[in-house]
């Protein structure tokens, strides 16, 4: 099926028109990248789907990204409005680009067990890193009779979130997410495996689009496992990004998202006595201070604790590797001048 959108519904705005020269406008198109292959690159233009290969040259290039393109295939990368990152599977802290270009993501959490506030506010923090906008989905609102007491935990973490309940499996009670998809708006989905991603995703998506851009094949232990990350255009009219779970999900580089996730506390360490208070004890501390009068939650400073500590190691282990990789390129460079001098007889 060759369907053609208008660059309006694949998601392009000023933010990405004004990057363009006026003689690109007139020798270059643009496309949005839906999936990523090792050697290919798929593309969404106006004209229609369209495929380029992946050369040595281009730069890191991930799903929702938006490229100039000629004839010839790639020509440049227009910069990000949002990106999402992450840290690298393994034990390498190499960030890795997920997505980009995303206005809102989803982070899907059941009303069961799965339900945990501080897991929550580490996708928060991640989210908030992006720029792009959190919105808070509590699914299987059917199964739960407590669904007001959920909600309001939840709230409680920051009153300007938006927090929707529903019934992942009722395609009226999941409307109430339409709003986030509207035309051009690119969407994603986060959480853990089982709260209900696939099937919200499929009730927003109606019947008619029932078959999702991702292919799920069985990995060797049988699992099915999400091997390619797509972007099409859902029957709501926004863009869905498919993102694959979110197993290795750490912090790496977010900062600014914690400052954002917490910014209770942040406020009140702005009043305690001591500038590089640890609010663990020391005298005069606000935030304790806040804690004893029940203002603040214990747990909520308990997990930004923790949320800083990983951030600042991941930060100082990143530096480290960004400096080891700046001292090996310099010395490849200084090894590549001299074996050049060697050839050249000087
Ligand atoms: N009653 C009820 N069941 C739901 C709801 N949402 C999801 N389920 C059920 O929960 C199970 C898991 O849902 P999925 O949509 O597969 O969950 P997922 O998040 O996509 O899981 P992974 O693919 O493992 O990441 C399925 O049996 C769904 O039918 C809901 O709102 N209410
Ligand atoms: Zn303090």
């Amino acid at each position: 099926m060759l369907t053609s959108y208008s660059l309006a519904e694949l998601g392009w705005r000023p933010y990405f028109q004004q990057q363009l020269s006026l003689a690109e406008l007139e020798s270059c198109s643009v496309a949005r990248v839906s999936e990523q292959h090792r050697s290919q690159l798929q593309l969404l233009t106006e004209q229609g789907a369209r495929s380029i290969q992946v050369t040595p040259n281009m730069p890191s290039i991930c799903v929702g990204d938006w490229l100039l393109i000629n004839d010839d295939g790639f020509v440049r990368l227009l910069e990000r409005a949002t990106e999402f990152s992450r840290k690298a599977p393994g034990s390498k802290l190499a960030k890795q680009l997920i997505a980009a270009n995303l206005d809102t993501v989803l982070v899907v959490m059941s009303l069961n067990h799965d339900f945990s506030l501080s897991r929550l506010e580490r996708y928060l923090a991640l989210i908030n890193q992006t720029g792009a906008r959190p919105v808070v989905v509590l699914t299987k609102a059917d199964l739960c009779d407590d669904i007001y007491s959920y909600q309001s935990q939840v709230q409680a973490l920051d009153p300007l979130l938006d927090v929707v309940c529903v019934n992942a499996l009722d395609q009226s009670s999941v409307s109430a997410l339409a709003i986030y998809c509207k035309t051009g708006q690119t969407l994603a989905v986060m959480g853990s495996s089982g709260v209900g991603k696939s099937t919200l995703l499929n009730s927003l998506q109606g019947e008619e689009t029932l078959q999702t851009g991702s292919i799920r094949e069985d990995d060797s232990k049988g699992r099915h496992t999400t091997t390619s990350r797509s972007l099409h255009v859902m029957a709501a009219g926004g863009l869905l990004l498919d993102t694959p779970g979110m197993r290795e999900l750490q912090l790496s580089d977010v900062e600014s998202g914690i400052a954002t996730t917490f910014a209770d506390i942040e406020a009140l360490a702005q009043h305690c006595r001591f500038s590089d208070c640890s609010h663990q004890g020391e005298p005069g501390c606000a935030v304790t201070q806040a804690i004893e009068s029940g203002e603040l939650e214990l747990r909520r400073l308990t997990n930004y604790l923790k949320l800083s500590r990983e951030q600042a190691l991941n930060a100082a282990s990143l530096a480290e590797r960004r400096a080891k990789d700046k001292a090996l390129g310099k010395m490849y460079r200084t090894i590549q001048g001299e074996s050049k001098k060697l050839k050249k007889g000087y």
